[in-house]
């Protein structure tokens, strides 16, 4: 059985890709071709730690639960507020032992404004869905909110616009896995020094999120720019996305306990003659390396808006440059 499992050691005959194409692929499901807020703050710092307010858009959400959990561990005060899609939920959702509010869409900018007022160093975090990430950007900006953007997808270059014409602090990353990152900025350099060395090359690429996940993998997309630099043209439309459990775990080699929070992702280049390949992968179980980088985003970016630096817009290469890399 093919296992992509992170731990994977032994060296395949055949490459799990081929092996995977040939039994999986042509199955490979094509998943994707307003009141005020309780002012009530919890905080764990210890003594000359960096603390500020954080607010997580999308508490109700898997990555945004997480988030909200890591930055109360880390010392972070977490405003007791988050959003939904949802005009009627009535809902509460408890992060150590704070009880953070759900509004609904009509009241986001009401309780936004009254956050901005309360906490004027806040941080927001979006985990949300692809479908609000220009809206929500457009109103963090509007009321000058600062913010890291996790949500992937959404229209980028719209995203970076309504930041820069608002001149509103932002960190923007589709990965915020802090070691991820390191490696797509590998391949940005790679991509940077050596442009062309891969022409003739053929490009696979496969992706294996858990089924809710809603786009394709923002990463893959960012890794496959740097091998269209190479000088390996990809057809988007050709990436395997697997989201079906039982798949992940007979294919993939998904630990069952991670097919509902997981990111398997495999590049496998072959040259013109079939004479040689290379493969590249980045395996994640959980969400706790994405929690993880979100908060050292959040500081480094509460430490550029207070140092007022000239530079308004960052991504997760930006944190690692400065130290952050852990
Ligand atoms: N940058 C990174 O490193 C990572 C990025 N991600 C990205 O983060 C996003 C969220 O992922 P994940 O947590 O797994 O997804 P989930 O589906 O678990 O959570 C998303 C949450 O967002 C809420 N939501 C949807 N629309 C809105 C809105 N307009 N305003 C406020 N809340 C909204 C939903 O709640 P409701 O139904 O109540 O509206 C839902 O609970 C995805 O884009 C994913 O790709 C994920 C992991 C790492
Ligand atoms: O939705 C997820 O889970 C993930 N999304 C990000 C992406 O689309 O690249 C990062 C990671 O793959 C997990």
């Amino acid at each position: 059985m093919l296992s992509l499992r992170p731990h994977h050691t032994t060296f395949p005959r055949t490459s799990p890709w081929l092996r995977w194409g040939r039994h999986a692929g042509a199955a490979a499901p094509h998943c994707l071709s307003a009141a005020a807020p309780a002012l009530a703050l919890e905080t764990a710092a210890g003594p000359g730690s960096v603390s500020f307010p954080i607010l997580v858009n999308g508490c109700t959400g898997n990555m945004g639960l997480s988030v909200a959990e890591a930055a109360v561990l880390r010392g972070l005060h977490l405003v007791p507020v988050s959003f939904s899609s949802r005009e009627k939920v009535k809902k509460t959702i408890q992060v150590g032992q704070t009880d953070i509010r759900i509004y609904g869409p009509s009241a986001r900018e009401d309780v936004l404004s009254s956050v901005a007022d309360e906490f004027p160093d806040v941080i927001v975090v979006d985990y949300t869905a692809p479908d609000s990430v220009n809206s929500n950007a457009e109103l963090y900006c509007k009321i000058g909110l600062p913010f890291v953007m996790g949500t992937t997808g959404g229209n980028q270059q719209l995203l970076y616009k309504s930041v820069q014409d608002s001149k509103n602090y932002a960190l923007i990353s589709p990965q915020m896995g802090k070691q991820v990152v390191a490696f797509v900025a590998l391949m940005r350099i790679f991509a940077e020094q050596f442009p062309g060395s891969f022409s003739g090359y053929h490009l696979e690429v496969l992706e294996s999120h858990q089924a809710s996940k809603k786009d394709t993998s923002g990463t893959a997309k960012d890794v496959i720019a740097c091998f269209e630099k190479l000088g390996v043209p990809y057809d988007m439309n050709r990436m395997v996305k697997i989201r079906d459990p039982e798949q992940q775990l007979e294919m993939v080699g998904v630990p069952e306990e991670h097919i509902e929070g997981h990111a398997f992702h495999l590049y496998h280049l072959t040259s013109a003659d079939d004479s040689v390949s290379f493969e590249f992968q980045h395996n994640v179980c959980g969400r706790s390396i994405y929690a993880e980088g979100t908060i050292d985003a959040a500081i480094f970016l509460h430490r550029k808006v207070q140092s007022k630096d000239s530079k308004r817009i960052y991504n997760m290469e930006d944190v690692l440059r400065e130290g952050y890399m852990r």
